[in-house]
């Protein structure tokens, strides 16, 4: 079924005249999924005609910006590596400092883990200043420019905005390699408006826990994910998580690449309509949920593109020399993939070539040692193509960092 509503039906801003989503929803979603006699309610698609769609703030910044920041251009600069600090119970602000300093040895972004924000044991105002901190040192030492996404979602916009300008105020000359994450599905539309108005510098981090409560497809009634992360463009997101298109572990299809399309893309089609977006900024598609660089080129090559932002938690951190080499093994899950594309390896399959990239680059061949069950399954004899010759040697390699690290 169809349902077309007139525009005027929705509520505008008494502030400035401009159109809001909520009362898009009211409606759209509205009601109708709660009637008795409905059996089956799901909205797949969502379509805004383009003089409805200017009255939306849509982006104001995005991976552009990231790509500057970080001395890319500001046209294909690629992969972000970004990671997310784990674990979410108990890591006090000092060693999340740490655990940042050693992330960005490798990596570019971080973000915090949505649950973390203000945890009693790991309050802000003691954190941030570690993050700042060990970004300002890693700066230094590498030579190149790092990025934070911090979390302000909360309940009320007054905590919110307390939030974000203690940050910045933290950040300091810093300020535009901080992105403010919010949970926008939790926190509602309405926080994310709140971020968008109240910091329209900041890169804008929408992380989407608790969506499949109505957008899997286990579900029959609610949206689905295509439908709520076009909304999120709309309404200003400058980077949503899409899943990882079935690569990682979260419920996803390689199909969901239509999503990153009407993200990024002037004009995209979704499964019922064709939307133009007349000039609207991207909103940039970050993968995330337990990817790793192993399972990054097979993403890639989907897509068709790796201008995205990854946050790989485990892929990073898990990696068995530890995150700086786990950051750097992600990136090269990039670069192998454009070196196969572009014939680099020769006429071989996807696989054979990663594993051809990895025989010279040993954090890459680490993933391999670490992911195991992953490179079981997407690279079918890899142990004999990096020269493993039985269960012993894969264990001895592994084996060896163990006593180096516990020598160190
Ligand atoms: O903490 C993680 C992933 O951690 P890890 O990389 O260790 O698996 C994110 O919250 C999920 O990506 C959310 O899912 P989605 O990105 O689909 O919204
Ligand atoms: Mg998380």
């Amino acid at each position: 079924m169809k349902i077309a509503y007139p525009t005027l039906l929705f509520d505008r801003n008494i502030t400035d005249g401009r159109a809001m989503m909520c009362s898009v929803l009211t409606l759209s979603i509205g009601n109708n999924q709660g009637m008795g006699d409905v059996e089956y309610g799901k909205i797949y698609d969502i379509y805004f005609p383009p003089a409805y769609l200017r009255l939306f703030d849509g982006p104001n910044c995005n991976v552009v910006d990231m790509w500057r920041i970080l001395n890319r251009g500001m046209g294909n600069g690629g992969l972000i590596v970004g990671t997310i600090i784990k674990p979410k119970l108990g890591l006090q602000p000092k060693p999340f400092g740490e655990a940042c300093y050693a992330f960005w040895q490798g990596g570019d972004f971080i973000k915090n883990d949505e649950p973390q924000g203000n945890q009693v044991f790991c309050q802000m105002n003691e954190c941030i200043p570690e993050v700042v901190k060990a970004m300002r040192a890693a700066i230094k030492e590498t030579g190149s420019s790092k990025l934070f996404s911090a979390n302000i979602t909360a309940d009320d916009p007054n905590e919110m905005i307390a939030r974000g300008k203690y940050v910045l105020s933290q950040f300091g000359p810093l300020g535009e390699n901080c992105a403010f994450l919010v949970d926008g599905y939790v926190a509602g539309g309405t926080a994310i408006t709140v971020a968008r108005r109240n910091f329209p510098s900041q890169f804008l981090h929408y992380h989407r826990a608790g969506h499949g409560a109505i957008t899997s497809p286990q579900t029959q009634r609610g949206y689905t994910a295509f439908v709520h992360t076009k909304i999120s463009r709309v309404i200003g997101a400058s980077g949503i998580h899409t899943g990882t298109m079935s690569f990682g572990k979260m419920e996803g299809d390689a199909s969901d690449k239509n999503i990153a399309f009407m993200l990024q893309d002037d004009e995209a089609d979704g499964p019922y309509y064709h939307q133009e977006w007349e000039g609207m900024k991207q909103t940039t598609p970050i993968i995330s949920g337990g990817m790793n660089a192993l399972r990054l080129p097979a993403f890639f090559e989907n897509l068709g593109h790796s201008n995205v932002i990854l946050t790989a938690g485990g892929g990073s951190f898990g990696h068995k020399d530890g995150p700086k080499p786990g950051a750097i093994s992600c990136r090269q899950g990039e670069e192998s993939w454009k070196e196969w594309k572009a014939g680099k390896f020769g006429d071989v399959s996807l696989s054979d070539g990663i594993i051809e990239f990895a025989k010279t680059h040993e954090e890459l061949k680490g993933a391999f040692l670490t992911f195991q069950k992953d490179a079981d399954q997407i690279y079918p004899g890899w142990k004999e193509k990096l020269g493993y010759t039985g269960e012993s040697s894969v264990q001895a390699a592994t084996f060896d960092w163990a006593k180096k690290a516990a020598a160190n």
